[in-house]
């Protein structure tokens, strides 16, 4: 089958006409797909899984082990670039719905393809990120492995804790990103964001997502990041974010609306050989 692979910033993903859905007919047929493609031996590799849907386009996402996301901030990106390479648009301006709402990108660059997504306004209600609780999860305090560290949720298009740490790039964080994730505080799990601060404009990163573990890139926790920092006044509105293999770039405007912006690069475009139950 047709596929194509993209990454942004690290974050790849695998790209695929959404009419192949309508062959994985059950639940389990589309995870086998999706968690075979994604395999990093006996697959292509990646992130994540995007089916391309038009008119109206429409990005539908899944992680690595077959779990639908709402959003991903990398992955729409990827799909802006991947929608730009098969000439689906005519760069410019246009909107993209996902499982949370409609997104607007607007193509800054073509070659390095670079664009903005605006990413909507955050939620904050529990119910939102799956925590039973009425005590709001801000600089809420939970024993890990590495001690007792604060947590700050919200929903930015998907369900993000941010802590603030030293050193984000530490390989321990792994561990306790994997704890915070299937706590049973949260009850649909959430994506960890391991944050540091460097100056007022600058953030350096690490995140454990959900349904994937440890990425290179995480673009709405990106987003999460730069909106809470502000808001606790760590940083200003415009803040560039360093993560392992790139920087994003956060924008928050007088009404938390939140700005997205940075690369998306495709890495192959050809026939994947796909054996069912691998
Ligand atoms: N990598 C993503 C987020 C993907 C979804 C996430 N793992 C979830 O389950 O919510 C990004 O760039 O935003």
């Amino acid at each position: 089958m047709q596929v194509s692979k993209y990454h942004g910033c690290g974050n790849d993903f695998i790209m695929v006409d959404a009419g192949l859905l309508d062959l994985f007919d059950t639940d389990e047929k589309r995870t086998d797909f999706i968690v075979s493609v994604c395999d990093r031996h006996t697959g292509i590799g990646a992130d994540g899984c995007i089916f391309v849907k038009q008119d109206p386009l429409e990005m539908i996402y899944y992680n690595q082990d077959g779990s639908r996301a709402d959003m991903c901030g990398n992955g729409i990106r990827c799909f802006a670039a991947y929608c730009h390479d098969e000439g689906l648009v005519n760069g410019g301006m246009y909107e993209v719905e996902t499982k949370a709402g409609v997104k607007t990108i607007s193509e800054i660059s073509a070659d390095p393809f670079i664009c903005l997504v605006g990413m909507g306004k955050p939620i904050w209600g529990n119910d939102k990120i799956g925590v039973k609780s009425d005590t709001r999860i801000w600089e809420y305090p939970l024993e890990t492995s590495e001690g007792i560290l604060n947590l700050y949720s919200v929903y930015m298009s998907t369900i993000h804790t941010v802590v603030f740490v030293e050193d984000p790039f530490d390989p321990k964080w792994e561990k306790v990103g994997k704890e915070i994730c299937h706590h049973p505080l949260f009850s649909e799990q959430t994506n960890v964001n391991f944050v540091e601060v460097l100056t007022p404009e600058k953030l350096k990163a690490a995140t454990y997502e959900r349904g994937c573990g440890m990425t290179l890139a995480c673009g709405t926790g990106m987003c999460a990041s730069g909106l809470i920092s502000f808001m606790l006044s760590k940083t200003r509105p415009r803040i560039d974010i360093e993560m392992k293999k790139g920087t994003l770039h956060i924008d928050v405007d007088n009404e938390q609306r939140v700005y997205l912006s940075g690369p998306a690069v495709r890495i192959l475009k050809g026939i994947y050989s796909y054996v069912e139950n691998q």
